[in-house]
């Protein structure tokens, strides 16, 4: 099954590429641009990676982002993520990164966002992986400073699929931003938000209603609004669910009470992803694998699973359909020979 898993293709559409940040390339960076790092070694990074929810994660994750300094960072950073694809069949991957986290340091958003596009057009020539990305506005921040971002972004909207929201989600509903997301969708980008990690039903509805996001990152909430589960289940709209991610932010107590192949059984479209898995135990693989030990998904599932993920990325449909059709040989040639 591991294997199976391991080949299987699949597409990866919730990845902040801060969270790809492995504690090495942390070290090194660090290193290269003459910064402090507040661990003596990889111990004192394993140790630190602890969290009783998401604020304890958040918190480390922005300070270690500091290392990002040049382009040159940038691009080592993606490319290490993309060659993790590699390895895993991740065909295609929409990738989130937090441009505030950046800017506030006084680091440019053409060096954050030239660093990161030379990556993945190295990746899609030299690895043959496709790539999105979509820029997430951090809520713990203001709407005015989510609009001056959105600004700062307009010449380079051709490289961007769409527009997320991301960071602390208790306290920062999203109507906060409902004006950012109108600009956004006057400027012709698609929309995402997460919704329903820690926070309740009624941010999903509201992300929905208001933002008028086309895919829930989490949602996993969703159950407790009977409702809402079937409106999802409706309109086929995408939750991009991170299993090792809620674990870990204690969203689940133990991976044996995940919801998702619950939700996949009642039609709702659900799909595997890593979330930041340089902080959370592994990458998309790792998650799946996870499913098949605590809650003994079947390869159907995991099947499943993947054509959703191809189903919910923001591909032109031809090119959804040829990653099916991948997908579809590589389960039917792996039944006939293993
Ligand atoms: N799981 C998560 N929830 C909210 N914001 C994030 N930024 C990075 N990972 C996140
Ligand atoms: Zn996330």
């Amino acid at each position: 099954m591991i294997d199976f898993l391991t080949k299987m293709p699949k597409a990866e559409l919730h990845l902040h590429i801060e969270g790809s940040l492995e504690p090495e390339l942390m070290f090194e960076l660090a290193q290269r641009n003459n910064l402090p790092l507040p661990y003596a070694d990889l111990e004192a990074v394993r140790q630190a990676y602890q969290f009783g929810n998401l604020q304890d994660f958040l918190d480390i994750y922005y300070a270690s982002a500091a290392v990002l300094i040049t382009e040159q960072d940038f691009y080592d950073l993606t490319w290490a993520y993309l060659k993790k694809c590699a390895e895993q069949s991740v065909l295609h991957s929409e990738i989130f990164f937090d441009p505030q986290t950046h800017t506030q340091r006084g680091i440019s958003f053409a060096t954050v966002i030239n660093g990161i596009s030379r990556a993945l057009a190295d990746a899609k020539a030299q690895l043959g992986i496709s790539s999105l990305l979509i820029m997430c506005f951090l809520r713990h921040l203001s709407a005015e400073e989510a609009m001056q971002i959105l600004v700062e972004a307009s010449p380079y909207k051709a490289q961007l699929a769409g527009v997320g929201l991301d960071s602390s989600e208790l306290g920062h509903p999203p109507e906060k931003f409902t004006e950012v997301f109108e600009m956004a969708a006057e400027m012709g980008l698609p929309a995402v938000a997460h919704a329903g990690e820690e926070g309740p039903a009624e941010y999903i509805w509201n992300a929905l209603n208001l933002l008028k996001v086309r895919r829930i990152d989490h949602g996993v909430r969703c159950v407790e609004d009977a409702e809402l589960v079937a409106v999802l289940k409706e309109k086929q709209i995408p939750l991009t669910v991170c299993p090792l991610s809620n674990t870990k932010l204690k969203v689940f107590q133990d991976m044996s009470e995940h919801n998702i192949l619950d939700l996949l059984e009642q039609g709702v479209n659900v799909t595997v992803n890593s979330d930041d898995p340089a902080y959370f135990g592994g990458y998309v693989n790792e998650n799946f694998i996870a499913l098949f030990e605590a809650l003994s998904m079947s390869r159907a599932q995991a099947v499943k699973l993947a054509q959703n993920s191809f189903k919910a990325s923001f591909l032109p449909q031809q090119e959804k359909q040829a990653l099916l059709a991948r997908l579809d040989d590589f389960a039917a040639s792996y039944a006939l020979h293993g």
